[in-house]
């Protein structure tokens, strides 16, 4: 007899986000496995940076049910999503002006705990051993994105454009995410570098954590995700393995003279 098969990381159910007259996402039903790198595509306006921003607390939901790994969390705001263990990367490039590598990476630290949890322990040696424990983490994650520590002093607005998307990675891996959201990080990306990002992702998840992708390069697409979710126009258009979803007729017309 076959095990059952365990419950997903994260399940959307009915899940619909209105912008006034305009429904952006609409009753959306969406399951994503605890070991998956699940791709969420479809054309320009579709909805897909919409899922990312309720999936992250940056939108309440309109309407639908959200439930991470066995919990309700519809509704939950940005910080307490992050301490649930959902983290994220945008679709521009959010780094602060004036910080360096190591500090753009701490944030994610900092937003994983509260500033009132973090003002009370670092007043106490402890808290400074944790703070020392978190910079070694730092460290350990600039190597695990492959920039290394020689980039951690240097202003993180002045390294290159790829290596800018690696520091938002890490600063997204040191809360210790279970499901990692990346909007679009091979946007902008030459062949090198998107193969250098795609391969990252994969180790991304062999270290057990589940990534959620947006993506328009349905090379990369089908190479790295093993399961998509199609949207058009708010509504989900297919759902599958890549292979069987990318030769569906209807997203191939949904994508007829509109993909990028
Ligand atoms: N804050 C907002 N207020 C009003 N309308 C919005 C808002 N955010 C998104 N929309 C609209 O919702 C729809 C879905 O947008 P969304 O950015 O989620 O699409 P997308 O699939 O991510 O597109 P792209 O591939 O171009 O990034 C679009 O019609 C967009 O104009």
């Amino acid at each position: 007899m076959r095990a059952p098969s365990p419950a997903p990381l994260l399940e959307a159910r009915t899940l619909t986000v209105r912008f006034g007259g305009l429904e952006a996402v609409g009753g959306l039903d969406m399951a994503i496995a605890r070991d998956a790198i699940h791709g969420l595509i479809g054309p320009n306006g579709a909805g897909k940076t919409t899922v990312l921003n309720v999936l992250t607390g940056f939108i309440r939901p309109t309407q639908g049910q959200l439930v991470f790994d066995g919990e309700e969390i519809g509704g939950l705001g940005v910080n307490r999503l992050a301490r649930r263990g959902l983290a994220r990367t945008f679709q521009n490039i959010r780094l602060f002006g004036a910080m360096t590598v190591l500090e753009s990476v701490l944030v994610g630290a900092h937003q994983r705990f509260s500033a009132n949890a973090l003002s009370l322990v670092f007043s106490s040696r402890s808290a400074r051993e944790a703070e020392r424990a978190m910079i070694a983490r730092a460290y350990e994650l600039l190597d695990f994105v492959g920039l290394g520590a020689e980039v951690a002093d240097r202003i993180a607005t002045t390294l290159s454009y790829g290596h800018q998307r690696r520091v938002e990675i890490a600063r997204a891996l040191i809360a210790s995410p279970k499901l990692l959201l990346l909007d679009e990080p091979l946007a902008g990306m030459n062949a090198v570098e998107k193969a250098e990002i795609a391969d990252l992702v994969r180790h991304v998840r062999a270290q057990g954590i589940a990534v959620l992708l947006i993506e328009h390069d349905m090379q990369v697409v089908r190479s790295l995700c093993d399961h998509l979710t199609v949207l058009e126009y708010g509504r989900k258009l297919a759902d599958g393995p890549p292979e069987e979803v990318l030769a569906d007729p209807a997203v191939q017309a949904a994508y007829l003279g509109r993909a990028r």
